[in-house]
């Protein structure tokens, strides 16, 4: 019998007491971010069951019109952020808020204040929402300086200054990723006790994966060294197998993929997106995160991705990320440019 795997099936450990178990590990924590992340968790839920009416809400009204109550349906993006910013503020825990969607970054007032600074993308992939294909909510966590006053400076942090970062997929089943600097763990919702329950405990990605993943219909743009790598996921030299295609157009499933399964996430830059597409503070960066948590790299074409100073709160970079040998390829041909 395979014990590990069967105390794994017996153990039932919520995303609370797993939580609460790293916090005992640090007498001197006060359970500050053990109450941000419930808050978080909250926000997830929410949204989960908001996306999962979301076909539904074709019937009492379209997002934009008013539905049968008289009330206005909102977009599942402007609600998501909403739901956050009021999970995140209501927490007390949090002082900056940057979201993909407010063009500012809200300053908490000083009667809820924490020390945490949270980035998020409330709803990533919208445009897969109205095909019912996964989408997700990306964010990454900072702590302001001790002491000091609320800055934009202390989000425009490298991220490898971040003290946490995570994704919640809305997929055929709603599951969160999570990491706080000591690995990375996935938990799934049980819908009917609406608790998330650890399924995948220490996810480490394969060294080297058997999938590229890449919106391919932008390759008439691409540079020499990110269409080179392509070509040799489909035409390897070296005796190798051709790596498969995989891509849905939302980065949070298409980066879960990569961690479960292994493979390469691409999103370069190209000819009429010099900086790629993706943001900096709350995408690429969580992303990168938990992909170097995970025995991965990330990479923008220069750096590291977690090396990166964004000097914006929406600042874009191209990202590679994924397996640790096909990210050392992909930097090996942007290295050999480099030396033209
Ligand atoms: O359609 P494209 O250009 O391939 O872009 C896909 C990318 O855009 C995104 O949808 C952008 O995220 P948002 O939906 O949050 O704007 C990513 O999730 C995804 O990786
Ligand atoms: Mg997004
Ligand atoms: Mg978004």
């Amino acid at each position: 019998m395979d014990h590990a795997a069967d105390a794994h099936r017996t153990d039932l450990m919520t995303i609370t007491r797993f939580v609460l178990n790293e916090q005992s590990k640090h007498p001197e924590s006060r359970g500050d971010f053990t109450i941000l992340l419930s808050h978080i968790v909250l926000g997830c839920k929410f949204v989960c069951s908001a996306v999962n009416k979301a076909g539904l809400a074709k019937l009492i009204g379209l997002a934009g019109e008013t539905n049968v109550q008289g009330e206005e349906q909102k977009k599942l993006d402007v609600l998501s952020n909403e739901v956050f910013i009021k999970a995140l503020v209501s927490s007390g825990r949090t002082c900056i808020l940057v979201s993909e969607e407010d063009e500012e970054a809200t300053f908490v007032e000083p009667s809820k204040r924490g020390k945490y600074c949270v980035v998020f993308d409330p709803l990533d992939g919208s445009s897969n929402i109205d095909c019912g294909v996964s989408i997700g909510t990306i964010f990454g966590i900072y702590m302001i300086k001790d002491g000091g006053e609320p800055e934009l400076e202390d989000v425009l942090q490298p991220g490898k200054n971040m003290i946490a970062a995570g994704y919640c997929m809305y997929g055929s089943s709603c599951t969160l990723v999570l990491s706080a600097g000591r690995g990375v763990n996935g938990f799934t919702l049980d819908p009917s006790l609406g608790e998330f329950i650890l399924t995948h405990p220490d996810i480490k990605i394969p060294k080297k994966g058997k999938i590229y993943s890449v919106n391919e219909g932008n390759a008439k743009n691409w540079d020499g060294p990110t269409a080179k790598y392509v070509e040799k996921c489909k035409f390897p030299k070296d005796g190798s197998a051709p790596k498969s295609l995989r891509y849905i157009g939302s980065m949070v499933a298409d980066v879960h993929r990569t961690l479960l399964y292994g493979g390469i996430f691409l999103y370069p830059a190209d000819k009429k997106s010099p900086n790629g597409k993706l943001r900096v503070l709350y995408e690429v960066f969580p992303m990168s995160f938990l992909m170097e948590q995970a025995g991965g790299q990330a990479f923008t074409g220069k750096q590291r991705a977690l090396d990166l100073v964004p000097k914006k709160i929406h600042e874009r970079s191209p990202i590679f990320l994924g397996s640790y040998d096909d990210v050392e390829e992909i930097k090996a041909l942007y290295a050999a440019e480099e030396q033209k």
